[in-house]
């Protein structure tokens, strides 16, 4: 069983059985299927399965002041009507949605809060034809055997400008890095030919102090897979953002990170 938030495995049209689902996806389109809104595999066509339950409590000041949350905190500590799903169904149900898709990506949430079901989900989902497997994760908890089964690493560890307010801040603040996973990851997609981004969210300029510092600690990256991605939501929250994140990234040879699927789709879930 896998522990899924309440979008779970999406956009999807048809259930486990193959039949026809009532209503069209979230995302509007006739297809079941979304792109990857997000880094270095942006534009691909995939289907997401997020997971339910996050080891961290993400909390930002907007640049106008304002606090900004998670903007999954429904699958990560505000759960609401999340499910479980045997895997064998989650398998059924990519079966009947795949089309051509022929990526995947686990997020959430956590999604190494559930490694060993996640390592059995992908060992199912690389039998032929084979899937190629994203994980989206903060890079807190590395677990080597469900790595092993993953083809690209989104690593986005969380900067002070993340901590929450009392009572979570202390337990968040003393999770939030963990050096020795992160570079672990790297490591990993290094030794194995895979390939990673170290995706940041910009929250303000000491974002930039903390990443370069942070990077000073890891070997195997170059500035290629360092990728800063404007904080928001909405495309309004996105547009505050974005002129700051773009001349860090300019001032410093990263990658801008777009966030397409909101500028596509709107601040839905399920897109
Ligand atoms: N289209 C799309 N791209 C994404 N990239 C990262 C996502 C995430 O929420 O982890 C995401 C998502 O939720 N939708
Ligand atoms: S690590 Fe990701 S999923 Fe967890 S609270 Fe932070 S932004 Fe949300
Ligand atoms: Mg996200």
């Amino acid at each position: 069983m896998l522990h899924l938030a309440k979008d779970g495995i999406f956009p999807i049209t048809k259930d486990k059985d193959g039949k026809l689902l009532k209503e069209l996806p979230a995302s509007g389109l006739h297809v079941p299927g979304t792109i990857q809104g997000e880094g270095k595999l942006n534009g691909i066509p995939s289907l997401f399965i997020r997971l339910a339950g996050c080891n961290l409590h993400c909390t930002w000041k907007t640049l106008a002041g304002n606090t900004c949350e998670c903007d999954t905190a429904y699958a990560a500590f505000k759960v609401e009507n999340s499910f479980s799903l045997p895997i064998r169904e989650i398998v059924q149900i990519i079966d009947h949605n795949r089309g051509n898709i022929d990526h995947i990506v686990i997020t959430g949430g956590e999604p190494f809060l559930q490694a060993d079901k996640v390592r059995e989900l992908c060992m199912q989902l690389k039998k032929e034809p084979h899937f190629h497997m994203t994980v989206e994760t903060n890079a807190t908890i590395y677990v080597e055997e469900c790595a092993g089964m993953i083809d690209f690493f989104s690593l986005s560890p969380k900067l002070s400008g993340s901590v929450p307010p009392a009572p979570y801040a202390d337990h968040h603040n003393n999770t939030r890095i963990n050096i020795p996973a992160i570079q672990s990851f790297i490591t990993h997609a290094r030794e194995n030919k895979k390939d990673f981004q170290l995706k940041f969210v910009y929250s303000g300029e000491n974002d930039v102090i903390e990443i370069q510092a942070l990077l000073r600690q890891l070997d195997g990256w170059t500035n290629e897979d360092i990728l800063l991605m404007p904080m928001g939501a909405t495309p309004e929250e996105l547009n505050l953002s974005i002129p700051k994140t773009l001349e860090h990234c300019i001032r410093n040879g990263w990658r801008f990170c777009d966030r397409l699927h909101i500028s596509l789709f709107g601040n839905k879930q399920g897109v």
